[in-house]
């Protein structure tokens, strides 16, 4: 593990590229630090890293498992994606993964670092926002939902019911819906509101960090345990406790969750004394719970026990009169954080916004409204100024393929792309769906340039 401070992580399971931008990123005055697979990159993440680049083959971890991981724990620093020259469908997925960028090999060292310069003066600012939107406070942030469709009139109605109950609150919807604002809203709603909105993602953590997040832990618990810790259970106090992605809480933790939710007890790590919570909990999810609880990797008793109210946030393309208003109401706040005037939308620009599907939701809107309004001019974005990063083409799950014509080869390439992308960029999850090995299909990837 490295002692000096470093800005900057290069993450490549190629030892000479790892020297040779080590050695450019230095000139560039930046202070790097190596990775040679995505788990590594994850254990060097710390909240003074800059900039990330991440390429998409790695062992161990690949880039898209170790995006994922960093879009939600660390959100606003800009990972730069690398990617082979004919990978342009994987590319585009890790940008809707949340990546700022990509750089195809090989590369031009120049672009590269023109590219990780721009991407850290725009971390820089994202930084300064998030500090502003951490200091707003719960009144306004329940204001701060925006909501022009039928459907979320009527959410938002039945949100304000809900809160006022003390029952838990299952939040469901595609990754970007809003579920994170919704659990906020309810809680700025209820009785608790004056109390702290506690959140925990469950997949952000390994299993033992999350144990201890959410139990606390005593003294002595485990190597490393120097003194007693109590874990966010207790730190939400009379207030709410939000769990994202509760899909992903490891089996083995279940049985604890279950007893704070049914008798309102549990126990710190290590610790002997039962403790009593008072807390409401509202936890989300973007995975159909049925597959998890057949394959016994979910607890159909715990599964009841957080779904008492369920409520589900469409996703964007189903409530398309949102689509400019939210654009508006993210160009109108980071117009007011930067303290420059009114950001507008060119009618081209909104044209080709509500044209779009919005895999990402309102999350990838979000992100390309602060892209976009970043790189614009007179502070009008333009469909320019989108960059491509929306061009329905672009989207190989939405392309209608003519095989016919196309060499075996391609058409092997083709099969193989798409079904990384349908998997998310999982190997293994591929290879089962392709009905090859997971050794064949990093073969594939590596003779087909994948
Ligand atoms: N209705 C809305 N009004 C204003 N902002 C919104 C709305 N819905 C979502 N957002 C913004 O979009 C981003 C994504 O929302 P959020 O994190 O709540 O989504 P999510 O469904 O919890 O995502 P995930 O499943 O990936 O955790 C946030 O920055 C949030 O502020």
């Amino acid at each position: 593990m490295p002692s000096l401070p470093y800005n900057l992580i290069i993450a490549d399971d190629d030892e000479t590229i790892r020297s040779l931008l080590t050695l450019k990123a230095t000139h560039y005055g930046l202070h790097p630090v190596t990775a040679a697979n995505g788990r590594e990159a994850l254990e060097l993440m710390r909240d003074h890293v800059d900039l990330v680049l991440l390429d998409l083959h790695m062992p161990e971890m690949d880039g898209f498992s170790c995006l994922e991981k960093l879009s939600k724990s660390h959100p606003n620093v800009p990972v730069i994606v690398l990617s082979g020259a004919n990978e342009a469908s994987a590319a585009m997925k890790a940008v809707k993964l949340g990546a700022h960028d990509y750089i195809t090999k090989p590369f031009d060292l120049n672009h590269l670092f023109t590219t990780l310069r721009n991407a850290k003066k725009l971390s820089k600012v994202q930084k300064e926002n998030q500090s502003l939107k951490d200091s707003i406070s719960q009144e306004s942030a329940s204001t701060d939902i925006i909501a022009h469709s039928d459907s979320m009139r009527v959410l938002l109605k039945k949100a304000k019911k809900i809160a006022k109950l003390d029952s838990s609150v299952l939040l469901t919807g595609e990754s970007g819906t809003g579920k994170g604002v919704m659990a906020r809203f309810i809680h700025s709603n209820s009785s608790r509101a004056n109390k702290p909105f506690v959140t925990v993602s469950c997949p952000a953590l390994p299993r033992e960090l999350l144990e201890s997040e959410l139990f606390g832990h005593e003294k002595g618990a485990f190597t490393g345990a120097l003194k007693q810790r109590i874990g966010k259970i207790e730190a939400a106090k009379g207030g709410t406790l939000f769990l994202d992605e509760i899909g992903d809480l490891p089996i083995d933790l279940q049985p604890k969750l279950l007893n704070v939710l049914q008798d309102k007890k549990f126990h710190r790590v290590g610790g002997e004394k039962e403790l009593t919570c008072d807390v409401r909990i509202i936890t989300a999810t973007n995975i159909d719970f049925k597959e998890k609880i057949a394959a016994k990797e979910f607890r159909e008793d715990l599964f009841y026990r957080i779904s008492v109210i369920p409520l589900e946030l469409p996703a964007l393309r189903a409530r398309p009169a949102e689509i400019i208003p939210l654009a508006n109401h993210f160009l109108n706040r980071i117009a007011q954080q930067r303290n420059t005037s009114t950001i507008t939308i060119h009618k081209d620009a909104s044209d080709k916004l509500l044209q779009y599907d919005w895999p990402g939701n309102v999350r990838q809107l979000e992100n390309l409204m602060e892209r976009a309004s970043a790189f614009c001019d007179d502070n009008e974005v333009t469909a320019d100024d989108l960059m491509g990063s929306i061009d329905q083409e672009s989207s190989t799950s939405t392309q209608a393929t003519n095989l016919a014509g196309m060499t075996l080869a391609d058409v092997e390439k083709l099969a193989i792309a798409q079904t990384l992308e349908l998997c998310g960029g999982n190997k293994a999850e591929s290879a089962r769906k392709l009905g090859i090995s997971e050794k064949s299909i990093y073969n594939k990837m590596k003779r087909l340039e994948l």
